[in-house]
């Protein structure tokens, strides 16, 4: 027997109930907001985060190349730009403001932009959310970006905590979060009103969940990758080779 969809309000809440198993959960996380981490695990985050910001106008023009609806466009185009900056706009791309977290946490743009302390389980999990925005219908990839429905609580959370917590953090550091807690209520308005609107039997519904949980577990592997390195000093490779090799390119 074919189920009945649920309500657009239903709908919504199972896609925001899914906010029980977001990474503000990882015990990595929730170490770095307590103020336990060392100085060497927030600089290995803030590296290995920064691939994830690279690549989400990658990952957002791929949606875009995939998309033959104007209205769309016009406004999933802002995502690129708020990232990347605009050319005579002197507010701060995401990019630009993410390197410069980097240097407020004692890195240098060259340790973030080598990619050296780029961990491969990192990488996997960020390629993993690229190839299946490429692969999947606009709508089913706009879908995926909804784990911004959570983002803000973990952008406020840093800047409530991180100041008092790692005061030897140069506070310019964390206009990134600032910025993002306005850019991801925007966003997700505009995702969740196209996912509410495309995904209508029950079980494209249910096919809702699945790829917001696939989501979910990108976000929780890239913070297992980065615990295991940093909290549990198990970089790859470790006792037996250079602990930093990875890979390069090959996404
Ligand atoms: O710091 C975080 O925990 C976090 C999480 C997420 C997310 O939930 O995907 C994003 C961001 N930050 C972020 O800064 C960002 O620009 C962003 C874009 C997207 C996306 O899927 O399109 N997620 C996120």
């Amino acid at each position: 027997m074919t189920q009945q969809p649920w309500t657009k309000e239903e709908f919504a809440q199972k896609l925001r109930a899914k906010g029980e198993v977001y990474h503000i959960y990882h015990p990595f996380h929730i170490a770095m907001n307590k103020g336990e981490c060392s100085k060497e695990q927030i600089q290995g985050w803030v590296a290995n985060r920064f691939f994830y910001q690279s690549a989400i106008p990658v990952k957002d023009a791929g949606i875009m190349a995939n998309c033959w609806d104007m209205e769309t466009r016009r406004k999933w185009i802002q995502r690129i730009l708020d990232h990347d900056g605009e050319i005579g706009d002197e507010r701060l791309g995401g990019i630009e403001a993410w390197l410069r977290l980097g240097e407020a946490v004692g890195l240098t743009r060259d340790d973030i932009l080598s990619e050296r302390l780029l961990l491969p389980g990192v990488k996997f999990a960020v390629g993993a959310y690229i190839n299946f925005t490429k692969r999947a219908s606009w709508e089913e990839a706009a879908c995926s970006s909804l784990t911004e429905m959570f983002a803000p609580e973990i952008h406020q959370s840093r800047l409530d905590t991180w100041p008092t917590h790692y005061d030897w953090i140069d506070p310019e550091g964390f206009s990134y979060f600032q910025m993002r807690l306005n850019q991801a209520r925007r966003d997700v308005q505009h995702g969740l009103a196209i996912t509410l609107d495309h995904f209508e039997t029950r079980r494209q519904q249910e096919r809702a969940l699945n790829i917001l949980q696939f989501k979910l577990d990108v976000l929780w592997s890239m913070a297992d990758a980065i615990s295991l390195a940093y909290e549990f000093d198990r970089k790859p490779y470790s006792g037996i080779a250079d602990q930093s090799i990875c890979h390069k390119g090959f996404m």
